[in-house]
C-alpha cells in the first residue's frame, strides 16, 4: 500500500440511484475479469489438489491469498463503488508486499526439502498449536478487515486521502469503537496468521518487523490527515479507541 494521493480516475464518480460509481471508461474491465479469473482459478487448483499433496498448509495460504484478494476488490465494489477500480484487488501493492510473499513461498520450499520436519503438523504439540493458531488469525484478520470496510463504506481508500471528500464521514461506530484503524489491524494479523500457518519462522519475523513499522508510519500519516478533517472528534476519538496492534498506542 501506497501513501500517495487519490487517483484521478475516482475524481469524478458518476451517480446512479444515489450510489457513486468510476467512470468504468477509465477501468480496464478486460483486466478485472481476469484478475478475477485467475484468483478463482488459483482457489480451485489449490482446493482441488489438496488430497494429493504433503504439506497441506501451503495450499491453504494460496486459498487466503486468493480469497484475501478478491475479498478486497469484491467489498470495495458492493460497498464503496465511486472508489472502485481495477487496483482494487491490490494485488500491485507495492514491492515490498510482492517480496515479501515471495520471500515466504521461497522459504517455504527450502525448508520443505532441507527441514521437512519443521513443516510437519505432527510433529509436536508446539507444531499444532503455531499452525491453529495461524489459522485462527487468518479467519480473524480476513473478518475484521472486511467488516472495516463495510462499516466505513464511503470513507474507506484504499489510498490514504489528503484532500476531505463531501462524502468523507468520520465513522466511529461498529468494529471502529473496538480498534481505531480495524482494516489495519485485521491485515496485520492475517498476514503473520499466514506465516503460522506454513509454519515459517523467519518469514513470521520479517513480516511482523516489515508491517509493524508500515502501519506504524502509515498511521501517522494518515491521522495528520484525520485530525484536519475531523478536528476535535478525532483527537477524542484517538484519545479512547487504540489501534491494538501491539506497541502502537
Ligand atoms: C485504507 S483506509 C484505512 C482505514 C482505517 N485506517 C482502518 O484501518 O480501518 C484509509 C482511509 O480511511 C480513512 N479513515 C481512517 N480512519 C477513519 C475514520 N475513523 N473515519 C473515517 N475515515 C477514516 C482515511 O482518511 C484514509 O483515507
Amino acid at each position: 500500500m501506497s501513501n500517495q494521493e487519490e487517483t484521478k480516475n475516482e475524481d469524478l464518480p458518476i451517480i446512479i440511484e444515489g450510489k457513486a460509481y468510476p467512470d468504468i471508461t477509465k477501468n480496464p474491465l478486460d483486466e478485472i475479469s481476469s484478475t478475477a479469473y485467475i484468483l478463482g482459478i488459483l482457489l480451485g487448483f489449490s482446493v482441488g489438489i489438496l488430497p494429493l499433496v504433503g504439506f497441506k498448509n501451503f495450499n491453504l495460504y494460496l486459498v487466503a491469498l486468493s480469497v484475501f484478494h478478491f475479498t478486497e476488490f469484491y467489498i470495495t465494489a458492493k460497498y464503496n463503488p465511486g472508489k472502485c477500480h481495477s487496483e482494487s484487488f491490490i494485488i500491485n501493492n507495492g514491492f515490498s508486499y510482492i517480496a515479501a510473499h515471495s520471500v515466504a513461498i521461497l522459504e517455504c520450499i527450502i525448508e520443505l526439502i532441507v527441514f521437512p520436519n519443521w513443516k510437519s503438523f505432527s510433529y509436536s504439540m508446539v507444531h499444532r498449536i503455531i499452525v491453529v493458531v495461524g489459522a485462527i488469525c487468518v479467519i480473524m484478520g480476513q473478518a475484521t478487515r472486511t467488516i472495516a470496510m463495510y462499516t466505513a463504506g464511503q470513507s474507506f481508500s484504499h489510498v490514504i486521502k489528503t484532500e476531505k471528500n463531501a462524502d468523507h464521514k468520520l465513522v466511529t461506530g461498529g468494529i471502529y469503537g473496538f480498534s481505531r484503524h480495524p482494516s489495519y489491524f485485521g491485515f496485520f494479523w492475517w498476514a503473520l496468521g499466514t506465516q503460522m500457518l506454513v509454519l515459517n519462522p523467519i518469514s513470521f519475523i520479517l513480516f511482523a518487523i516489515v508491517l509493524w513499522r508500515f502501519f506504524s508510519a502509515r498511521i501517522k500519516f494518515e491521522e495528520q490527515y484525520l485530525i484536519k478533517f475531523f478536528g476535535i472528534k478525532y483527537v477524542n476519538f484517538k484519545k479512547h479507541v487504540p489501534v491494538r496492534i501491539p506497541f502502537m498506542d
